[in-house]
């Protein structure tokens, strides 16, 4: 029994001893001790969070394991670092471990870790609170009807995941900077602290006694708790125990106590069970009970392993305990060692899948590199390892000789870390080159990270060459990516420049007139489906010396313009047609000129060198910002080229009709309306909006429709629109006395939240507001629910429930 120990643990008030730090309970088998002490309400969003992980996570109820195992080294890590500064920080508690210990009379399992420790204020905050950015969203989206399993596992479901198995759980916890307190929680809305009446037992570090469920005892069976703890330990940092009580047989004479040697900083307690022989005298056979710690990971961190020892399934399971997801996967990895300025060992991961909110996160802080100095966690809250654009890698780096005092403010701007980043940058070139080889791991990796490339084209200038050649796109030429060195080592004779197209598919950039001309002749044309493309081959301007060439865009050159009709003949054929055309679009386009890339359609409209194409003016249409900048008016007013098919019959059956009567063109509305119609089905072919809308469009096929059919193109549409008719005033009065029928046999109203539904979410409203309990402008929600129950049961109240409702 602990000496000391008492007063605040009791069910009626009454003083119990605590026995020893592990129990609930005054004697084995008694009710569990209440703890008195200060309680306080969880904070909504855990409750909420605490509902949700146990009705989702109920079937893999061991990962509170995980999850508890995780919390104490991360403690471990901390306490580790604060020594670097101020090494007096370990004197509470020289040992840096985590033990795990199971009762099996009490049904608890007790998690100790030497780690940092929480004051009272720290439990009352993180065990209460959850401060993690993206709460409210994530409980949004997961109080729908189908959780999303992905989901809980990015957000990490933390400390209160261990109410899966928990029906009862008390925290004791000492931080250098205060005394040692206990918190306890049965999960139902509020916990309890209180300053622990066990005196200061850890020293330093947290003690979590998990009482287990009834439903939960595999958890006391040895075998499987060390099974897990193992899969759970394997690459935490430091030393996982699990305490066990053993028994030897010693050849001596009766001993009151023994103690194990086998770890230094524990003083376990030896009992002596029965003399054997009581007969002997001089040397008697006796069988001790003590207790030892069992090293659950013996193995060396895995980073700073020589890679031929690490098997693949290591490194998988290591990339799940890095993100800590589960299922999480990666999509290729690189574990190297690199000397020079500073020595490191590092491993470096590329997931499977993009992560949802990469680019949101791209300007925050990352936390995607985890860095060490000699086996000491530092920090993995540093952007400067990696350039934007590669934020998407997980790593993990141990630097030999960087200097150790180094803070987590100062890593910025540290030589050494610049030396570490160059080096990173340089590595991760190698592993896409070696994952380049494998061309369909690669499209894997485009489909995913592509978009980043892209990114590190536009904003990474040191690398732009080296990033232009991992880049791949659609092509003309096969279904499957090409890369710019393979497209121009395909280029035809005479061909100068890199042609491409872009579109917000594939599907619709091949349907484009722009591109079926090229395509007729041979050339390959390369598809850009990615909102970034245009702008990026646009910075890049060439590669390898070759020009990247719009499609879409007034100066095409195809390089075999010699062999076909020359522009010039073309246009003096085409005159009376393209001054009349010219004429009649005044004021949409700038020329109207004949094309050299057109087979099936008509026409087409392209951009001139000033302005956008279609791709590129959705893509500004859609930044409402820029939409009152005078430069973004100025070049989206840009107009555009009309470019006609001289071989297309409808083209032709124009010239023939200007040719007739070249002075004929005002009179011809026929001619100017068709034009109209033309330009606008061009518009829409070359991707573009209707300017004016489409009621003016579809007036000018009605008008073409009206001519075809000679029917008067001013004659109006005859119609008459009956009126709709008032109701009966019997009948509408019918309708109240029906609905006030309902309301007062106190029958639920189809669509209207009955009394108590209205009730409790004002009890949610108010329980959400604590400790106030203030309602909206600063009323006390109490008057306001009491109001309401006084309006809905009074039978004099003259306003239907319904008034009630909507007033509220
Ligand atoms: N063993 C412990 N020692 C010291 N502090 C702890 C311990 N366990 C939890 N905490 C504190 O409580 C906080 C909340 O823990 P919780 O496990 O819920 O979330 P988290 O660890 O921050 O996030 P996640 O588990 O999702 O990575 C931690 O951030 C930490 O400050």
């Amino acid at each position: 029994e602990a000496p000391g120990a008492q007063a605040a643990f009791g069910s009626s008030g009454e003083s119990v001893v605590v026995p020893d730090s592990f129990a609930f309970t005054g004697e084995a088998g008694s009710e569990l001790p209440i703890l008195q002490g200060e309680k306080f309400q969880f904070q909504t969003e855990v409750s909420r969070l605490m509902n949700i992980v146990i009705n989702s996570l109920y079937k893999t109820p061991e990962i509170f394991l995980r999850e508890l195992i995780s919390n104490g080294s991360d403690a471990l890590d901390k306490i580790r670092f604060q020594s670097l500064t101020d090494p007096a920080a370990l004197e509470s508690n020289p040992s840096l471990n985590v033990t795990i210990a199971v009762h099996k009379e009490q049904r608890t399992i007790t998690i100790t870790d030497s780690g940092i420790g929480m004051t009272k204020e720290d439990l009352q905050k993180n065990l209460g609170t959850i401060a993690k950015s993206g709460t409210s969203e994530f409980l949004e989206t997961m109080s729908g009807d189908k959780a999303d399993m992905d989901l809980i596992g990015k957000f990490g479901v933390g400390f209160y995941s261990v109410f899966l198995v928990a029906d009862k759980v008390r925290v004791r916890s000492k931080n250098n900077n205060d005394d040692q307190y206990v918190w306890e929680s049965t999960a139902v809305n509020d916990f309890t602290i209180a300053k622990d009446p066990a005196g200061n037992t850890l020293g330093r570090g947290t003690q979590i006694v998990i009482h287990l469920k009834e439903d939960q005892d595999q958890y006391l069976n040895d075998s499987h708790l060390q099974e897990l703890v193992t899969k759970y330990s394997e690459f935490i940092n430091f030393p996982i125990y699990i305490r066990r009580t053993k028994t030897k047989t010693v050849e001596s004479k009766p001993v009151e106590t023994s103690k194990d040697t086998s770890k230094d900083d524990e003083d376990d307690e030896a009992v002596v069970e029965e003399a054997k022989d009581e007969d002997v005298k001089k040397s008697t056979p006796v069988t001790v009970t003590y207790e030892e710690d069992d090293l659950m990971n013996t193995n060396k961190p895995i980073w700073i392993r020589d890679p031929k020892t690490v098997s693949e399934t290591e490194y998988d399971e290591f990339y799940r305990v890095l993100t800590r997801e589960p299922d999480a996967k990666s999509m290729a990895y690189s574990h190297f060692k690199a000397e020079g300025d500073v020595d490191f060992k590092a491993i470096m991961y590329i997931p499977s899948k993009v992560p949802k909110d990469l680019f949101q996160r791209a300007d925050s802080v990352q936390h995607n590199v985890k860095l060490y100095v000699k086996r000491v966690f530092i920090t993995d809250g540093s952007s400067e390892f990696l350039p934007r654009w590669l934020s998407f890698l997980r790593v993990v780096i141990d630097a030999e000789d960087a200097p150790l005092n180094v803070s987590r403010e100062t890593v910025q701007s540290s030589k050494s870390i610049k030396s570490i980043a160059k080096h990173l940058v340089k590595k991760m070139f190698d592993l896409l080159k070696s994952l380049s080889q494998d061309e369909e791991k690669y499209a894997d990796f485009i489909k995913e990270f592509g978009t980043s490339l892209k990114l590190g084209a536009l904003e990474d200038k040191s690398n732009v060459k080296k990033i232009s050649r991992l880049l791949r796109y659609h092509s003309s030429d096969s279904d499957k990516y090409t890369s710019l060195e393979a497209y121009v080592s395909r280029m035809k004779k005479g061909q100068k420049d890199i042609f491409y197209f872009t579109g917000s598919n594939v599907d619709e950039i091949k349907q484009s007139p722009f591109v079926e001309s090229l395509l007729a002749r041979g050339y390959e044309v390369l598809y850009m489906d990615d909102p970034v493309d245009e702008i990026v081959l646009s910075h890049l301007n060439n590669f390898e010396g070759k020009s990247f060439q719009n499609v879409a865009k007034s100066d095409l050159k195809l390089g075999d313009e010699d062999e076909v009709q020359t522009e010039k003949e073309l246009e003096t054929k085409f005159l009376p047609l393209l001054d009349w055309m010219h004429a009649t679009l005044l004021n949409e386009v700038e020329k109207v000129r004949v094309s050299n890339r057109l087979t099936t359609s008509p026409a087409a409209l392209v951009a001139t060198d000033f302005g956008w194409t279609a791709n590129m003016e959705r893509l500004m249409e859609g930044q409402a910002k820029q939409n009152k900048d005078p430069m973004h008016q100025f070049i989206k007013n840009q107009k555009k080229i009309f470019e006609i098919n001289p071989g297309h019959p409808l083209i032709l059956g124009l010239l023939e009709r200007a040719s007739r009567d070249p002075k004929g063109f005002e009179e011809d509305k026929h001619f100017q309306e068709m034009t109209k119609v033309l330009y606008d089905i061009t518009l829409v072919r070359s991707g573009y909006t209707l300017k004016d809308g489409v009621k003016a469009f579809a007036t000018r096929v009605e008008n073409m429709l009206r001519v075809n059919l000679d029917v008067d193109p001013t004659a109006e549409a005859i119609y008459e629109a009956p009126q709709a008719e008032l109701r009966d005033q019997e009948e509408i009065e019918a309708e109240i006395e029906k609905r006030e029928d309902i309301l007062e046999a106190d029958e639920p109203v189809p669509g209207m939240m009955s009394a108590e539904e209205l009730n409790k979410m004002l009890k949610e409203y108010t329980d959400s507001t604590n400790p106030s309990k203030a309602g909206p402008d600063g009323a006390n929600v109490d008057e306001i629910v009491a109001q309401v129950e006084k309006e809905l049961d009074s039978e004099e109240a003259d306003q239907t429930k319904e008034t009630v409702h909507d007033e509220l």
